[in-house]
């Protein structure tokens, strides 16, 4: 990566899927087995095996095997699959804080392992629980890097280091609810660097996940422009009497329940400074605060429908034509399937 008037480069390309060989050396089910079947054989020696194994995985196959460790409860498996990526990925950390000499080896460490977390890495706290929910337990190598690009940019520019050690020093192990300080949002609120001219540039190969690449630090730096822009909808919906008896229902398909009456408290900071350009519902919302252009209509309904997802919404929805089901709501809709999120 590169920082050149402040654009920042951001790519994958070194990341390779599971190779062939790879694959096919030993499958990866027989691996679990054996080392979840501790009481038949030597547990001294699977470790060791899995030490062996964990080298030749792919990144890819690291990143399930990790998530599927932690779900099975199986630690010492995990923190093998977590020493093996952390290694691969700190391999592409562009920010050299290996090279920070005020740096403790242990804080390197500790920076080394969070930016395998989304916590690790600034996302809003609400997000988080979605990401988790959606089964995107932790990032993918370029989310971490776009993750870490948009902490570099919003941090003052020659201060880096002290943002990461910011990060360390705040432990997201046991991350409390008042411990929001490194929320990307509340930097970009804090920072004093001129970041209206900023621009990452993602570059990956094709299922590298760029899509929650440039999703999560946006959604996380907007958290609180759409809290409020949520509440303003809300009491405009509810001024006009629009109450049709299930009305928290259907908000609560579009926004997530971490999400609903939190916002400012959650993130602590300027309740003014993000709702002037506001209206007075969503339909008098003045300007967009995102704008994301892509190439297909297809790929921007696919993008719209992992947004909707992100903010809580069902997309498990079963539309017949005029109706719109979830396990949560249902709407009688007169408008058709354009009016609901439905791809079917
Ligand atoms: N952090 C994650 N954890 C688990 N799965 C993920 C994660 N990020 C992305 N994915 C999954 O990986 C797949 C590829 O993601 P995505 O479409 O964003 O990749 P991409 O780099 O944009 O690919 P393309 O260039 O083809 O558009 C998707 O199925 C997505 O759900």
């Amino acid at each position: 990566s590169s920082n050149n008037n402040n654009i920042l480069f951001v790519n994958s390309w070194s990341i390779q899927p599971p190779s062939f060989a790879s694959r096919t050396k030993k499958p990866t089910t027989t691996l679990l087995q054996t080392t979840n079947d501790g009481s038949s054989n030597s547990s001294n020696e699977q470790p060791l095996d899995l030490a062996t194994q964990v080298t030749s995985m792919g990144l890819n196959e690291l990143q399930t095997q990790f998530r599927l460790a932690i779900a099975r409860e199986d630690m010492d498996a995990a923190i093998l699959y977590r020493d093996e990526l952390a290694e691969r990925v700190d391999s592409s950390n562009s920010y050299n804080y290996n090279d920070d000499t005020t740096m403790t080896d242990e804080e390197r460490l500790k920076r080394k392992r969070q930016r395998l977390s989304w916590a690790g890495l600034g996302t809003a706290p609400w997000l988080m629980e979605r990401l988790d929910a959606l089964e995107y337990a932790l990032p993918t190598t370029i989310q971490i890097n776009a993750m870490e690009a948009v902490n570099a940019i919003l941090s003052d520019s020659n201060d880096y280091n002290n943002s990461v050690k910011n990060i360390i020093n705040s432990s997201n192990d046991n991350r409390d609810e008042d411990d929001d300080d490194n929320t990307l949002e509340e930097r970009l609120i804090q920072s004093t660097s001129t970041i209206q001219n900023m621009g990452l540039l993602i570059s990956g190969s094709t299922g590298s996940g760029k899509t929650l690449a440039y999703l999560v630090p946006t959604l996380s730096t907007l958290s609180q422009t759409l809290f409020t822009r949520q509440r303003i909808r809300i009491k405009a919906e509810e001024d006009v009497g629009d109450l049709m008896g299930d009305l928290l229902e259907r908000v609560a398909v579009q926004t997530s329940p971490s999400m609903k009456g939190q916002g400012y408290d959650q993130v602590g900071i300027n309740k003014q400074s993000s709702s002037s350009t506001l209206g007075k519902s969503g339909t008098g919302v003045k300007s967009p605060i995102a704008l994301i252009v892509v190439p297909t209509r297809e790929l921007g309904v696919q993008i719209a429908l992992l947004l909707f997802e992100l903010v809580g919404g069902e997309q498990k929805a079963i539309c017949h034509r005029a109706q719109w089901q979830t396990k949560h709501v249902q709407v009688q809709r007169t408008q058709g399937c354009q009016d609901c999120m439905c791809v079917g």
